[in-house]
């Protein structure tokens, strides 16, 4: 059979985008994602607001849940201060070799370290195996039914600490109803949404900010 979405995507960055570059490597997946063929990365719209989070947290530590082909990791980690990492979990291994292949070709491998496995069972190894006491800053973007139940395991493990900012892709498209509920009706949570589209379409969709209170 033919390449794989994530093959071709790869493909494409390798095709219109500079190595060591990164913007130009999320610029070739954006036009091949808009123009070509769909895929869930974050995209151009709602990327602008993730960069300007990511730039108002400054974070010296940060995780992200759900990496798909790394688009995403690549827009975060190219905006992360010397010295800082990016923890992204990634449980299907062919999405995780596309990744590692993306992030290597942006030029940010030294700063993105890739789990391989369910973020369950990862996210309560993170401490010993990271030395990482907590996290100022998380993306989800997986599973949508496990924005929930792995946001009470980030809390559980001691993985947040007062001031941590979660942002939450698709919160309306797909649609993360729990996770809403949870954030919103939640007094350690300070939450806010930021409206924007489904990538690539005019479909309404938007970022949850949550700040942890401790
Ligand atoms: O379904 C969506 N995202 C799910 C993302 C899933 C990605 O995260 C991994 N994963 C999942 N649970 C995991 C647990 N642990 C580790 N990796 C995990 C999956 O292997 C996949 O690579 C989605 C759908 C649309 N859409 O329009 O339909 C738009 C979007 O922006 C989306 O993010
Ligand atoms: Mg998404």
């Amino acid at each position: 059979t033919g390449l794989s979405r994530p093959q071709r995507i790869l493909k494409a960055v390798q095709k219109n985008a500079k190595k060591g570059d990164p913007q130009s490597v999320i610029a070739a997946i954006d036009h091949y994602c808009r123009h070509k063929e769909w895929a869930m990365n974050v995209g151009d719209d709602k990327g602008l607001i993730l960069d300007s989070v990511v730039m108002e947290v400054n974070p010296s530590s940060a995780l992200e849940l759900g990496t798909y082909c790394g688009y995403s990791t690549v827009r975060i980690a190219r905006l992360l201060p010397a010295g800082s990492t990016l923890i992204t979990v990634e449980f299907n291994p062919h999405c995780a070799v596309i990744a590692r292949q993306i992030i290597a070709y942006a030029g940010l491998q030294d700063k993105v370290k890739l789990m391989e496995g369910p973020s369950g069972d990862l996210i309560p190894k993170i401490k010993e195996q990271f030395g990482i006491t907590s996290f100022d800053f998380v993306f989800l973007d997986h599973w949508k039914d496990r924005y929930v139940p792995d946001t009470k395991l980030l809390e559980e493990c001691g993985l947040l600490r007062k001031g941590s900012v979660l942002l939450a892709d698709n919160v309306i498209c797909p649609g993360a109803p729990e996770y809403l509920e949870y954030v919103r009706n939640n007094p350690r949570y300070e939450t806010r949404y930021f409206p924007s589209n489904l990538e690539y379409t005019k479909v309404e969709d938007g970022l949850e900010k949550s700040v942890f209170l401790g």
